[in-house]
């Protein structure tokens, strides 16, 4: 039997816990080396239709230009590292922050200007997410918190990190298309860091095949975007008579930045009608994903759970796994079947510390080998609800690891599919 971890471990405390810190420590001494200065775009402000343009506006969290910035400064190699007021993060890997000129100074006490109100009442949030703007997780992060700011992270990684090393206040990061399934980097990294999930956004997806300025498809050698997107659009292409090179890259706004910047007439980028007015191209083909309903669910991260209610509808997260391997999945699931409780999603992931389970046949017939999973599960309860404590009580007694990844609302707002063509008029 095991216990499960903070703030659930215990249905009432985890009720009566403050859902959000009432202070918090401002960055205002943490610097993000990457050369391009530290304002981040805000949901509301242009950012040009450069990457010089929006290079001015904002910063993105780059682990890569940092370690660009190392390699000029070997003084500095080795001490890129996350601080407030001088006091280390226990985070080191990324080298995400770099206080400068202070490597000799002892860490400082913090004191009370350090400290400020949770940014609830007025002050803004600062939202991470992964790409560049233009991508579709700056707009689910705009849907998400409408008056954040927004600060975009080269890296899922990245974004995660910021929210711990409170460079941002909440990451919003998506989970899975209807099409193209799951994002499976985000389901590792939310077991791998201690963030909670606090609110999830659907948010309509609507593809546009992006060119520079008067070029045309039959030109075309090569179709570049975000994995996702490609695989969103597959069909469509193919039906476009572009059965030709098709290339991924980190998200779909940085394909078509990618494309203007580099003057490219033989490639085409997949992203968002914004990214064309962002960065100057064209759209060649509207509405391009496989299906006119494509949807991608983002979670909404924070360092905090929030307080779980039942005067609206809740789903819960959480991720288990057992000794015995996928033996005991049917009595899990069967914990929320008897309680009359819905699964909305269900991902199975390789078991980080043991990917592998080797069972020696007591007949003599040989190993079997099993592969051992993570499995990540959501239902549509809160946790605040009686039926969902006793659901949970069960599942812990028939898995050695349970983590709760949070309780939260769920995207209820009124179905509205990406406008198609037909019905732009075009
Ligand atoms: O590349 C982007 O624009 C993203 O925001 C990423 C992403 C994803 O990871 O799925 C988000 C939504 C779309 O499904 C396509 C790509």
């Amino acid at each position: 039997m095991h216990t499960l971890s903070p703030p659930y471990s215990n249905a009432l405390s985890y009720l009566h816990r403050g859902s959000e810190p009432t202070f918090r420590v401002v960055p205002t001494r943490i610097t993000v080396k990457c050369g391009y200065g530290f304002e981040s775009s805000s949901f509301s402000q242009g950012v040009g239709s450069t990457r010089t343009d929006w290079q001015r506006a904002c910063a993105i969290l780059s682990s890569k230009v940092d370690s660009q910035n190392e390699d000029s400064n070997p003084a500095a190699a080795g001490e890129n590292i996350a601080a407030v007021n001088g006091h280390k993060s226990a985070v080191t890997d990324l080298n995400l922050v770099h206080v400068s000129g202070e490597k000799t100074l002892p860490p400082k006490p913090l004191t009370i200007s350090d400290l400020s109100p949770a940014p609830m009442h007025g002050s803004q949030l600062r939202v991470a997410y992964q790409g560049v703007p233009g991508a579709y997780s700056e707009a689910a992060a705009g849907k998400a918190y409408p008056n954040g700011e927004a600060i975009p992270c080269d890296q899922f990684e990245v974004a995660f990190q910021a929210v711990e090393l409170w460079i941002a206040d909440r990451a919003v990061l998506p989970v899975e298309n209807s099409l193209g399934g799951s994002i499976h980097r985000n389901y590792d990294l939310l077991l791998r860091h201690r963030l909670h999930i606090v609110g999830e956004v659907q948010l309509p997806v609507h593809h546009c095949l992006l060119a520079l300025p008067g070029v045309r498809s039959e030109y075309l050698t090569r179709v570049i975007s975000h994995p996702q997107a490609l695989a969103q659009c597959e069909h469509t292409l193919t039906k476009l008579g572009l059965n030709v090179a098709r290339e991924a890259v980190d998200d779909t706004a940085g394909a078509a930045e990618f494309v203007a910047t580099n003057n490219l007439r033989d490639t085409a980028a997949i992203a968002s009608a914004r990214a064309a007015d962002l960065y100057g191209l064209q759209i060649l083909a509207d509405g391009i994903q496989d299906d006119p309903n494509n949807v991608t669910r983002f979670v909404m991260l924070a360092r905090e759970p929030i307080i779980p209610r039942t005067d609206r509808p809740f789903k819960t997260s959480i991720v288990f796994a057992h000794d015995k391997g996928t033996s005991v999945l049917f009595k899990v699931l069967s914990a929320f079947a008897f309680r009359n409780i819905s699964l909305t999603k269900i991902e199975s992931r390789p078991h980080r510390n043991r990917p592998i389970r080797i069972v020696d046949d007591d007949k003599n017939e040989g190993t079997a080998k099993h592969f051992e999973y993570m499995f990540y599960v959501d239902f549509e309860a809160s946790m605040a609800e009686v039926r969902a404590q006793n659901a949970l009580a069960e599942v812990q007694e028939f898995t050695s690891f349970l983590r709760v990844l949070g309780s939260y609302p769920m995207d209820m707002t009124p179905w509205s599919p990406s406008a198609s063509p037909s019905s732009r008029g075009e």
